[in-house]
């Protein structure tokens, strides 16, 4: 139980699911923050504009602090308490709710309109390689799916935690073949791939794209095989500290997940490190599809600036501490 404003559960719940991977993936993970911020609104017994201020950022840091590296949740948090505006706390309760409506139907819309701008890249016909389990690259395959044409998917299993069982499934149940490989036989398979279609938890300004670790890697290969990258990305996952020279924090995840304890034990005294994301450059990437079309990583710098203007703002803060002001 930590100081300050009490918290509704739902915030909590939320953001221990968040930090133990029961709610993952980028989006997700916007989605359920949104929610968790409208929770807080509604359970608040706050009876002050600046008591209910108060709560509001208690819960947005409360979410906050779960995972550092997908930038869709600070976006969200900024999205629904950026706009807590009012003088009274029932204009500042509804101006909340309504923001983190207008959210997550801005979330759907982006990923049914990027997924039709990456349908158009895949031809009836084509195999796609997957990383990982992204809603946004799975969008793109399911409106090339209502597009009539018929995709095979080789989906990697993405150790340590194996998201890629999750992409198999969600791939099924849109009719599509999928062959599930280990992570290491990505390039053997490249040759039977016609795009190489991933997602991001965050995009730096220079195009670099973070996601899952081990997408770098496949990148690589799949520019030595000829093989595209696509990465489906909607603009909640720009990162607009980076346009002020700030590098993304990759989070590094419990060993457990890499060795079981009795297993470690046998082999001795060994360093185990478990990075979850990484960083693929620029110059791996073919095309970043967002809701907004399609751009060259290069050029999403000039996107990042549309939505967000030089630096961004962090409502979650209290005003006056460190970190509250954008530098
Ligand atoms: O790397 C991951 C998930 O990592 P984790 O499982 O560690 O959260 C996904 O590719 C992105 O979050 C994009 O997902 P989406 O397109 O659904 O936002």
């Amino acid at each position: 139980m930590t100081d300050g404003p009490p918290l509704a559960e739902a915030v909590d719940d939320t953001a221990d699911d968040i930090a133990t991977m029961e709610i993952r993936g980028a989006a997700t993970i916007a989605r359920a923050a949104a929610d968790a911020v409208a929770a807080q609104a509604r359970a608040t017994d706050a009876d002050d504009p600046e008591a209910f201020r108060s709560s509001m950022r208690a819960a947005g840091r409360r979410l906050y602090d779960t995972r550092p590296t997908a930038v869709s949740l600070p976006n969200a948090l900024r999205y629904t308490l950026g706009r807590m505006e009012g003088d009274d706390v029932d204009t500042l309760r509804d101006a909340v709710l309504a923001a983190a409506t207008a959210f997550t139907d801005r979330l759907d819309r982006a990923q049914r309109d990027l997924g039709r701008v990456g349908a158009n890249r895949l031809r009836d016909g084509d195999t796609v390689m997957t990383h990982c389990h992204s809603t946004d690259a799975l969008a793109c395959v399911e409106a090339a799916v209502e597009q009539g044409k018929s995709i095979s998917a080789i989906v990697k299993e993405t150790r340590p935690r194996n998201q890629g069982h999750i992409t198999a499934a969600e791939l099924r149940e849109l009719g599509v073949d999928v062959t599930l490989v280990v992570d290491s036989a990505a390039r053997r398979y490249l040759d039977e791939a016609d795009h190489v279609v991933v997602g991001a938890d965050s995009i730096a300004a220079d195009g670099g794209v973070v996601n899952k670790i081990g997408t770098s890697g496949l990148a690589v290969n799949a520019r030595e095989r000829g093989v595209p990258i696509m990465v489906a990305a909607q603009t909640i996952k720009l990162h607009p500290d980076t346009l002020t020279g700030h590098t993304v924090e990759i989070e590094m995840r419990d060993e457990t997940e890499v060795i079981a304890d009795a297993d470690r034990a046998d082999i001795g005294e060994i360093t185990v490190e478990n990075p979850a994301f990484d960083v693929t450059p620029p110059r791996y990437v073919d095309a970043i599809v967002t809701e907004s079309g399609q751009f060259p990583p290069e050029s999403i710098v000039t996107l990042m600036r549309e939505l967000f203007g030089e630096s961004a703002d962090r409502p979650w803060e209290e005003p006056g501490t460190a970190g509250a002001t954008p530098e």
